[in-house]
C-alpha cells in the first residue's frame, strides 16, 4: 500500500516564496522523514531549483504548458521544471484553469519528461473526464471552499465520495486527492476514509506560524 500523499501548494503567497519556501520545504522534509508519509511541495517555478539543491523531498510544479522545448516565449515547459528538480506537476488548478485540449497536452508533455501528473477538478463530471486521461492523480477541490479554512472533508464529504467513485468508474485504481480548507489530521483521516489517496492543501501550511507543527498534525492520524 503506497503512502498517502500530502501535497503542499505554495501558490503565489509571499509567505511561500524564497526563504519562506525553504522554511516549509525544511519542515516537509523533516516531518516526511520522521513519519514515513510522502509530503511533497509545489513551490513557485523560481523556487524549484533552489529547493531541489537544498532539500530531499518531492517537488511539483504548479502548472506546465502543453508544449515541448522550443520557440515558446514565456511558457513553463516540462523540460524546464524537470531540469529545475520537479518530479511532478499540478495541471488545471482552479486558479490556473486550462481547456480540455490544454489539459491533455500538458499531461502528454509531462509524460515526455517523466513528471507525475495531478489533474485538478471541481466536481464529479470533470473528475471523470480527468480520469480518462490517466494521470497519476486527480485532485477534487471545490473552488468555493478553497482558501476559506472550511475543510472539504467536513463541509462536503459527499463530493469526495462521488468523485472517487466517478474517477474509479472510468479508470479502475485511479488515485484521488482532495483539497480545499484542509488543515488538520482529522481532515486527512476523513479524506482517507472516504477513499482518497491523500490531500492537496495550501493556506493551512503556508500561512501557519509553525508549518512543521501543522504538518505533524496532518500526519498524526494516518
Ligand atoms: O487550492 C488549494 C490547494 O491547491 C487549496 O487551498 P487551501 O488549502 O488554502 O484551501
Amino acid at each position: 500500500m503506497a503512502s498517502p500523499l500530502i501535497l503542499v501548494n505554495l501558490k503565489a503567497y509571499l509567505e511561500g516564496m524564497g526563504e519562506g519556501a525553504a522554511r516549509i520545504a525544511a519542515a516537509a522534509e523533516e516531518v516526511g522523514a520522521e513519519s514515513g508519509v510522502t509530503i511533497a511541495v509545489a513551490p513557485a517555478p523560481t523556487d524549484l531549483q533552489p529547493l531541489s539543491a537544498r532539500f530531499n523531498l518531492p517537488l511539483y510544479a504548479q502548472h506546465i504548458d502543453g508544449v515541448s522545448a522550443g520557440a515558446h516565449t514565456g511558457h513553463v515547459t516540462a523540460e524546464q521544471v524537470r531540469a529545475a528538480g520537479a518530479t511532478g506537476t499540478l495541471i488545471n488548478h482552479s486558479e490556473r484553469r486550462l481547456t480540455l485540449a490544454g489539459i491533455e497536452a500538458s499531461v502528454a508533455a509531462a509524460r515526455r519528461s517523466d513528471l507525475r501528473t495531478v489533474i485538478c477538478t471541481n466536481n464529479e463530471a470533470t473528475t471523470a473526464a480527468a480520469a480518462a486521461l490517466a494521470p497519476d492523480y486527480v485532485a477534487i477541490e471545490p473552488p468555493e471552499l478553497i482558501g476559506t479554512g472550511v475543510s472539504v472533508s467536513k463541509a462536503d464529504p459527499g463530493i469526495i465520495e462521488r468523485s472517487v467513485a466517478a474517477a474509479q468508474g472510468v479508470n479502475p485504481g485511479m488515485r484521488v486527492l482532495t483539497g480545499a480548507g484542509i488543515s488538520t489530521g482529522e481532515c486527512v483521516r476523513i479524506a482517507l476514509e472516504l477513499g482518497t489517496d491523500g490531500v492537496l492543501l495550501a493556506s493551512g501550511v503556508v500561512k501557519a506560524k509553525d508549518p512543521a507543527a501543522v504538518l505533524r498534525d496532518l500526519v498524526s492520524q494516518i
